[in-house]
């Protein structure tokens, strides 16, 4: 980048936003997803919601559908797209791998809002960048596996990637304006998830309903159990990787427990810029979909500091929490390892949902899984897919010779 202080995130103009965005959606029946629609519902003459995906919840399809008129609608299974047909004559509907890439990038939006659980955000994400869609990734999954390939792709067309998950949306605002060559490093805090007062010794006893008790954030199952077993925070050090060009020895974690630093930068001069809220995602959302502007929010949960009266810290520990040593590692070694990491714990994480792994295999099963991948250098984007699909078989092969 010729201009430190104009890489393609921070060179908008200053300027307020009047034009009326058109937005598509994957995955809108999910909590960003939803909180996504709560916004445009808000703003109907800022926001307009143009196309959306979902997955098995129709009911909620239904409910979207009716209020907003989108003129394409995806699903999972082609029967649901086709009774959904016959409710709603005026709106195409489309489904499976290929109706996601139809809302993403086949359709007239400005924004792709990337709400999706998973590496299945992939190949969407990179459509929309081809076709030149501005993208708000909340997606960490596409990143995580592959990051390179989605960034070297926004770069080629000019696209901007808009941070939505809250501590690199915090990274972004703490940076707005900044010489990025100027930062010491990223501090992501990370709350310590449902467990972070245990043991790992108390973690071979813990249950799914545990697991899904997040101390401060309502978010969807699998997500709340990356934030249990911290791989969130491997995943997220690997998001600010990419979506900040921060080499890894450069981005740090801080327990934080009330999750009201959502993160911070500390530059060469010792200046340390922190981005504060109440825990509430509907900020970051709106934010991705304003920038460069703000504009006001609705039933807005303002931050008094004189209520919360205390802030914690501590040291991050890598023994107690090992997933994240392992995001780390897997970061740091690169090629096709993040993706082989990420694919595991996507499978492991939906078994420990099922009830078929106890939690502590989580965390077992990643890290069996990186010992045997074979990393492959500089992959495409059909070797990122291949590892991602290869990865998923082999944990299923894992899972029955345990049990
Ligand atoms: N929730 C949060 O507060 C935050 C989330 N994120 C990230 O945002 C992303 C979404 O998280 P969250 O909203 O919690 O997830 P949810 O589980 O709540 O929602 C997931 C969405 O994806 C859909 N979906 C699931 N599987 C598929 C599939 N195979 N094909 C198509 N659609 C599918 C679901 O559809 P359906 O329900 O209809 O089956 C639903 O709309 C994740 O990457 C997460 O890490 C980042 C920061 C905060
Ligand atoms: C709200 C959000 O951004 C989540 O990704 C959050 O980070 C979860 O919190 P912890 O991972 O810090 O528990
Ligand atoms: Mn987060």
């Amino acid at each position: 980048m010729s201009n430190p202080f104009s890489n393609h995130f921070f060179s908008y103009p200053r300027k307020e936003v009047h034009m009326r965005k058109k937005i598509s959606l994957l995955g809108a029946t999910g909590s960003i997803g939803r909180q996504t629609i709560d916004i445009i519902h808000s703003n109907p003459e800022k926001f307009e919601l143009e196309s959306f995906s979902a997955g098995m919840n129709i009911n909620k399809v239904r409910e979207i559908a009716s209020v907003h008129q989108p003129r394409v609608v995806s699903v999972m299974r082609r029967e649901d797209a086709q009774s959904l047909k016959t409710e709603f004559p005026s709106i195409q509907f489309v489904h499976g791998d290929e109706g996601l890439l139809e809302v993403a990038a086949h359709t007239n939006s400005d924004v792709l809002v990337n709400a999706v659980i998973g590496s299945v955000g992939l190949t969407p994400t990179m459509e929309a960048i081809r076709v030149g869609k501005t993208i708000a990734i909340a997606n960490k999954e596409t990143l995580v596996a592959a990051g390179d390939i989605v960034m070297a792709e926004a770069r080629k067309h000019n696209v901007p990637i808009l941070p939505v998950d809250s501590e690199h949306s915090a990274l972004f605002q703490a940076l707005n304006g900044e010489n990025v060559k100027r930062v010491n490093r990223l501090i992501l805090t990370a709350s310590g998830g449902s467990f972070r007062e245990l043991t790992r010794e108390d973690l071979t006893r813990v249950t799914v309903e545990q697991a899904l008790a997040h101390p401060n954030w309502s978010m969807g199952n699998k997500l709340t159990i990356d934030s249990a077993t911290m791989m969130n925070k491997g995943l997220e050090v690997i998001e600010a990787h990419h979506l900040f060009d921060m080499p890894y020895d450069k981005i740090d974690v801080l327990l934080h427990k009330e999750s009201i630093i959502h993160s911070m930068v500390e530059f060469e001069d010792t200046s340390v810029m922190a981005q504060l809220g109440s825990p509430d995602m509907r900020v970051p959302i709106q934010y991705a979909l304003t920038y460069p502007d703000r504009i006001q929010m609705q039933n807005a949960k303002p931050l008094r500091l004189e209520e919360i009266g205390q802030l914690h810290f501590e040291k991050m520990d890598f023994v107690r929490f090992k997933a994240l040593a392992l995001a780390y590692s897997a970061g740091k070694e690169g090629g096709t390892m993040p993706t082989a990491m990420n694919a595991a714990n996507e499978i492991a994480v939906g078994l420990f949902l099922k009830g078929t792994i106890p939690f502590i295999r989580i965390e077992e099963m990643i890290e069996r899984i990186m010992d045997a991948h074979q990393t492959i250098a500089h992959p495409d984007l059909q070797t990122i897919l291949e590892t991602d699909s290869l990865t998923r078989k082999m944990v299923y092969a894992m899972v029955e010779l345990i049990i």
